[in-house]
């Protein structure tokens, strides 16, 4: 569930600044591992450099997912409602949260995603589904990289403990496209609405891959409580801990 835990100017606010450092990780390093290990304990949270995910392949989908957000609204309507995959307007998961958001919910098989990808946007779209799948395998292997990496580094045998998961055609990863319009003045209309883009809230899974066409917005929050804002980074990955991998030792 996404939790509004202030108003949405407080919150904002509140989020200001950009200490302490966020934990930078080399993939091309070969000591990546335990600093990986270390982010993950102590931040829950990593920048990822030397990933190996073509920037063409970014660059390519983010055209086309332009391209998808820019159709009037009605045209994209036909992509939806997400049943459990497809386009959603400001209405977020099955709890009833809204926020200021738009976006595509696709599973990451590549297998069920051709099939579901024609269903729901038609045998026309190749061009963004080619896109999508080609986005999705880079960053499949990047991610199996970084799962066993951690696996590695917190000595757990066999290696592939977490990346088989993700592997199996049966996984319920997920990928997922946001698209923030821009956020109107308040007004009679939009007053009192959640203006937040994508409330807060934890990732079920075990990591989430996360990256930013160079727009600011994405805040975490700390042990501590505090909530910072992350300065995107076009050319880079952001890694989130999820609750699956969140391992809490008893007091
Ligand atoms: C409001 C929600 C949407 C979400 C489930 C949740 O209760 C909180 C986490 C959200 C998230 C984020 C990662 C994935 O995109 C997602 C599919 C997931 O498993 O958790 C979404 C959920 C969703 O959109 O249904
Ligand atoms: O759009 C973002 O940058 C993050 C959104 C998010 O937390 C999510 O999709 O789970
Ligand atoms: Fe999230």
């Amino acid at each position: 569930m996404v939790v509004m835990s202030k108003p949405a100017m407080e919150h904002h606010c509140a989020a200001t600044t950009l200490f302490p450092e966020i934990p930078l990780i080399d993939l091309s390093k070969p000591d990546s591992k335990n600093l990986i290990v270390k982010a993950c304990e102590e931040f829950g949270f990593f920048k990822l450099i030397n990933h190996g995910v073509p920037t063409e392949f970014i660059t390519r989908l983010e055209s086309e997912a332009i391209k998808f957000f820019s159709l009037p609204l009605s045209e994209k309507e036909k992509a939806g409602p997400v049943d459990p995959f497809g386009y959603g307007n400001k209405k977020i998961g099955s709890n009833g949260d809204v926020g200021w958001v738009e976006y595509i919910l696709l599973t990451t098989s590549n297998e069920a995603n051709y099939q579901k990808f024609s269903a729901i946007f038609g045998e026309a779209a190749e061009k963004f589904r080619f896109a999508v799948n080609d986005y999705v395998s880079a960053v499949k292997k990047m991610a199996y990289e970084i799962l066993e990496m951690l696996a590695d580094g917190l000595k757990i045998q066999p290696r592939n403990v977490f990346s088989k998961l993700l592997m199996d055609e049966e996984s319920d990863s997920a990928f997922r496209l946001n698209h923030y319009p821009p956020c109107p003045e308040l007004n009679q209309e939009t007053n009192g609405m959640n203006l937040i883009g994508f409330g807060e809230h934890t990732d079920p899974q075990i990591i989430s891959v996360l990256r930013s066409n160079n727009i600011s917005g994405l805040q975490i929050s700390l042990k501590d409580g505090n909530w910072i804002s992350i300065p995107p980074d076009q050319n880079s990955f952001f890694i989130n801990v999820g609750d699956s991998l969140q391992v809490q030792r008893p007091p």
